[in-house]
């Protein structure tokens, strides 16, 4: 059978048509997630778009949810950056998939190593949700000004993140701020907040606010000037094995041209910065109204006392070559302990 994609007609390039054949693999197709209710809500965010793509696999039975526990779900008292390695949110559903218990991954794909394991790839990447990162504010806070995004934080506030390249960033606008670590997925950070013995505001992405219905909670959405991104944020890759051709043409079927280009700059410039992930980076990429893409990165020191941030554009068809060039150039003009 052979199916057009619905919104086709709104994508440059040649129309895909997605070929699964029922009968040559055997369903259900087993569909490798995080647990978490955010990890939940993209997977099946995910599984909707692709049986609207394929309509033969609109069937309560074709897909199967394997919720996998990661190292960084079962280590919730010490800073990624602290426990070391990439892809912590990853690693054993990578194993899964390689070792043929599931056929296809949901990845928020900021947390996704640049570098795949082998044989496995990154097989699409979907339409981005909000890219920005949003201050939720606890009750000693005063009220949000348009004109500062920070000028809510009353002297001396204590903002809890686990996240360097946020810690960094706010640090480095406001100095006389603590910052004090705090993990766990989203509804844990937000009562963290709401419990008067708890830090004074938090940081948390947009994206997985929206995705869960929790916009309300966004007390202020900073704008990516004031505070850059991660790389890949607001947006779900989907992996899948190498050799699996069928699957990644299925796959390939439902891609965001835009997401693919904009993450394809963001991972790029993270890829040639090669930090560690105690290193603050961020990276940001938006298109122009004329098409050209637009990047912008950052790399800083945790605490604030440096912080670097450039932009370069170019055609969107170059987005891996511009990352690697402003990667290259924000390395080249770093002190050497940052990325010692
Ligand atoms: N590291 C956890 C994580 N991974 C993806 C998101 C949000 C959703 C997204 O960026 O797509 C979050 C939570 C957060 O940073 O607030």
């Amino acid at each position: 059978m052979s199916v057009a994609h619905p919104s086709a007609a709104s994508q440059p390039g040649p129309p895909h048509h997605a070929a699964v054949k029922p009968h040559m693999r055997s369903l259900p197709l087993r569909v490798g997630t995080r647990g978490s209710p955010l990890a939940l809500w993209q997977t099946r965010h995910f599984l909707d778009l692709i049986t609207r793509f394929c309509p033969v696999l609109r069937d309560a039975k074709a897909f199967e949810e394997h919720a996998i526990t990661t190292s960084g779900d079962r280590i919730q008292d010490k800073r990624l950056a602290d426990i070391g390695g990439k892809g912590l949110f990853a690693k054993e559903i990578h194993e899964a998939l390689s070792d043929g218990r599931i056929d296809f991954a949901v990845h928020s794909l900021k947390d996704l190593e640049t570098e795949m394991p082998p044989g496995i790839v990154l097989a699409c990447t979907l339409k981005r949700e909000d890219a920005r990162d949003a201050l939720i504010l606890g009750p000693s806070c005063n009220p949000p000004d348009p004109s500062d995004p920070f000028a809510c934080l009353p002297a001396g506030a204590v903002i809890g993140t686990a996240s360097v390249r946020r810690q960094s960033q706010i640090l480095h606008a406001r100095p006389d701020l603590r910052v004090e670590m705090i993990r766990g997925n989203v509804q844990t950070r937000l009562a963290k907040v709401r419990d008067p013995g708890g830090p004074t505001a938090s940081l948390l992405a947009l994206a997985g606010l929206r995705r869960l219905g929790l916009e309300v909670e966004a007390g202020v959405v900073i704008d990516p000037d004031a505070m850059v991104p991660a790389a890949g944020q607001g947006i779900v890759g989907v992996t899948v094995r190498a050799d699996d051709v069928e699957l990644h043409e299925l796959l390939s079927g439902i891609e965001d041209r835009e997401a693919k280009a904009v993450s394809s700059a963001e991972r790029a410039l993270l890829a040639a910065l090669d930090g560690s992930c105690r290193t603050p980076i961020g990276g940001h990429a938006r298109l122009l109204p004329d098409g050209r893409l637009h990047l912008t990165g950052l790399v800083a020191r945790a605490d604030g006392s440096f912080l670097l941030k450039r932009s370069l554009h170019g055609a969107a068809a170059d987005a891996a070559r511009i990352g690697r060039e402003l990667g290259d150039s924000l390395r080249r003009d770093s002190p050497a302990d940052i990325f010692g």
